[in-house]
């Protein structure tokens, strides 16, 4: 069933420019979230780069594609489906399908219409294997995460992280055809980077998340709750991130990049946890802590993945 919004506040609705293609054709773009999309493909050719077989680079540039055209089209299904709470939270509410300038069910079909595609040319391109994954991450990005997880569970990102976190394998999957522990542990790193890289921006975007009645983790459990499960994830991360290390996938330069990067993290969720607060641990400092936090997320899976990569080609040049 789908929840009631209970908007208890304004927001303000900015003011909609008609009749430019430009406008339109920009509209178009951000229902697939080209930002994230950016990191998400990295992290699929990181898996891919890491598989130990030549792909050629046609083939190789379709998969790529296809993940980005599967990740884009995912955003816009939950776009689309978030429509009534983007429309009354500040973050979200300038977005194309709340603004009304691109109609509900053309949003649906443009979504499910490139889901298919990319499904389809992954598995007409490389196969099965990396198709089925590709329509998994897909399904479980829209359905289980957006329509079901994210309206009804705190733990809704620790869950549905999961979908962000199936890249790797795929591009690992597109270039070999099977999966290896390599990919496995990939998907385990974004995996347990999704909470703190989500739960730092929900700190700061907590009074949007509560007006829209979403049950984020520091709606339901507070500011000081959220701070510490940030700490607690930086920590079982670097963990992870080490066991490329320890199963001997990865030498001394990927060790030293998670190392340094692993305790930067750390380092971010321990100032998020000193911020000064309120009794309640609502930042009385404009949250700057959490917004730095959230920022290093990306520089961090982003540098991890290029530390991954840099000892894998150190090592098959013979360092
Ligand atoms: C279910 C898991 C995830 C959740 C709930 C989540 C949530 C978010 C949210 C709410 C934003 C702000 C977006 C905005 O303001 O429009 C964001 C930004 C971002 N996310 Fe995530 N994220 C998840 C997984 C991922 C994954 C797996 C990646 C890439 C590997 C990623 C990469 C990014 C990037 C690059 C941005 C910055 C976008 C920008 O600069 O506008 N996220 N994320
Ligand atoms: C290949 C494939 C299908 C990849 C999917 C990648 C994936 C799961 C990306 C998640 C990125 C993201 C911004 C989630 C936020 O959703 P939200 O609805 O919580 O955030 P919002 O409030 O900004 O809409």
């Amino acid at each position: 069933m789908r929840p009631t919004v209970t908007a208890t506040e304004t927001v303000r609705r900015p003011r909609y420019e008609t009749g430019q293609v430009g406008t339109l054709a920009r509209d178009w773009l951000a229902l697939l979230k080209p930002r994230v999309i950016s990191l998400v493909v990295f992290t699929g050719a990181a898996g891919m780069m890491m598989a130990p077989v030549r792909i050629d680079p046609f083939t190789a540039l379709v998969s790529i594609f296809c993940i980005c055209l599967a990740s884009g089209a995912a955003g816009a299904i939950n776009m689309w489906y978030d429509r009534d709470i983007d429309a009354v939270m500040q973050r979200t509410i300038t977005r194309p399908v709340p603004a009304g300038r691109i109609p509900e069910g053309e949003a649906l079909a443009y979504g499910v219409g490139l889901s298919c595609l990319s499904v389809c040319l992954m598995w007409m391109a490389t196969n099965t294997l990396a198709a089925a994954i590709l329509a998994f991450s897909i399904f479980f990005y829209s359905v289980i995460y957006t329509m079901w997880l994210k309206r009804s569970t705190p733990q809704n990102i620790v869950i549905g992280g999961a979908a962000g976190a199936f890249p790797p394998m795929i591009g690992w999957a597109a270039a070999t055809g099977h999966m290896a522990v390599m990919p496995v542990v990939m998907f385990g790193i974004v995996f347990f980077w999704t909470p703190p890289h989500f739960w730092s921006l929900a700190l700061y975007a907590c009074k949007d998340y509560g007006r829209a009645g979403i049950p984020m983790l520091p709606v339901v459990h507070g500011a000081r709750h959220t701070r510490w499960q940030i700490f607690l994830y930086t920590i079982v991360l670097l963990a992870i991130s080490l066991v490329p290390s320890v199963m001997h996938l990865s030498g001394w330069f990927y060790t030293c990049v998670a190392l340094a990067l692993g305790l930067g993290f750390i380092g971010c969720a321990i100032r998020v946890l000193l911020e000064p607060q309120d009794k309640d641990g609502v930042s009385l400092k404009g949250d700057k802590a959490a917004r730095v936090s959230f920022r290093f997320s990306l520089a961090y899976l982003f540098f991890l993945f290029c530390g991954l990569l840099g000892d894998h080609f150190l090592r098959l040049w013979g360092f």
